[in-house]
């Protein structure tokens, strides 16, 4: 194990967006969930112990929550593709998981959902 294996995550961030395809989809906001894994080196904050040498885990966080909140997509696939991209493009990250989950409460309590993986392969 070395610092190419670091792991910034956040899990069970819950965000309120317009998402899926049936015509009730598109007139109220439903709840997703995601988790995030980030691969970046933990080894700079960790070593000067400063916040300002780490990956900001509430700045990412609050960025894809505004990115998913205004989001309108019709497919789990597409909210997460491009929230993955996001996430790419605007921060420190070599690689990441997401998980994208829509619980669907009034469908007998199962979730259904995304994972995928983005960025650089994992060495
Ligand atoms: N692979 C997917 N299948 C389905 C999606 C989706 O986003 N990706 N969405 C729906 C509907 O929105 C459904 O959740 C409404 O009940 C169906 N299948």
């Amino acid at each position: 194990m070395d610092a190419s294996t670091d792991t910034v995550f956040i899990r069970g961030l819950e965000i309120p967006t317009l998402i899926g395809v049936v015509e009730w989809e598109r007139q109220v906001e439903q709840i997703v969930v995601i988790n995030l894994e980030l691969a970046t080196d933990i080894t700079p904050a960790a070593a000067r112990d400063d916040l300002r040498e780490a990956l900001d885990y509430s700045v990412v966080l609050r960025r894809v929550k505004e990115f998913v909140g205004a989001s309108t997509f019709q497919l789990v696939e597409t909210l997460a593709e491009r929230t993955a991209q996001m996430v790419l493009d605007e921060f420190s990250v070599r690689r990441l998981r997401l998980e994208l989950v829509k619980p669907r409460p009034n469908s007998g309590g199962h979730t259904v959902g995304v994972i995928i993986e983005r960025g650089a392969p994992a060495e």
